[in-house]
């Protein structure tokens, strides 16, 4: 057995609350998800968990995600490192529209291909695809996260939907057609247990996300 990585996606920002593509563009935290980062905080830290160190993004939301949960375990001054690599996926010239609005306009088929496709990226020069975004994260987590965790310490990684999608997708073997239905709820942790060659001993989810979308 190695180390533990928990990965946690931040708790429910403005533009999440208003039905808003966000990407890159950088709205706080509702109180809401607050409220969710702080359960997510507590209930790590009810069962004793301990980081040794932490990761977050170049996004508010994660980064006030992340500092609640280090709160909450009582390690407020845990040594955090943030990148944007582990920022959200870029949606592009869709930043700033509403879903359903897209909706209306393009149809829900090529929305949710948007959303959720592999490798479709969204429109604009710098829309990135899944495909796009996991290129960016897969790099920085085997050369900056993972050996950490090897190293038998447990990381903490608070980021973003789709940032996370990328790395859940490759830690639990998902296809590209598989991935297409993953969704991650905000504020709950995901616990992985990595054996010492890096693949899955063991994952746990804190929460429900069936009702993620
Ligand atoms: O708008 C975004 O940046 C993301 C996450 O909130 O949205 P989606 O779930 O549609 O990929």
């Amino acid at each position: 057995m190695s180390g533990t990585l928990v990965l946690v996606r931040h708790g429910q920002s403005e533009w999440n609350k208003l039905n808003l593509f966000t990407g890159w563009k950088d709205p706080d935290l509702t109180e809401q998800g607050v409220a969710e980062a702080i359960e997510a905080g507590r209930i790590l830290g009810e069962r004793g968990m301990k980081f040794d160190i932490a990761f977050t993004s170049e996004l508010t939301r994660a980064q006030k995600t992340c500092q609640h949960i280090l709160d909450g375990v009582g390690q407020s001054d845990l040594k955090t490192i943030r990148n944007e690599a582990i920022n959200e996926r870029n949606y592009g010239d869709l930043a700033g529209l509403n879903k359903d609005d897209a909706r209306a306009k393009w149809g829900e088929e090529q929305v949710h291909i948007w959303r959720r496709s592999y490798d479709t990226p969204p429109p604009g020069e710098d829309g990135e695809s899944l495909r796009d975004t996991g290129a960016r994260v897969w790099p920085y987590y085997l050369t900056d996260i993972l050996p950490h965790v090897l190293r038998g310490n447990t990381v903490l990684v608070a980021a973003h939907g789709n940032s996370l999608r990328a790395l859940v997708m490759v830690l639990d073997g998902l296809g590209k057609d598989e991935v297409t239905s993953l969704n991650l709820g905000t504020g709950i942790p995901m616990i992985y247990e990595l054996k010492a060659d890096s693949t899955v001993a063991s994952k746990e989810v804190l929460g429900d996300m069936s009702g993620a979308h």
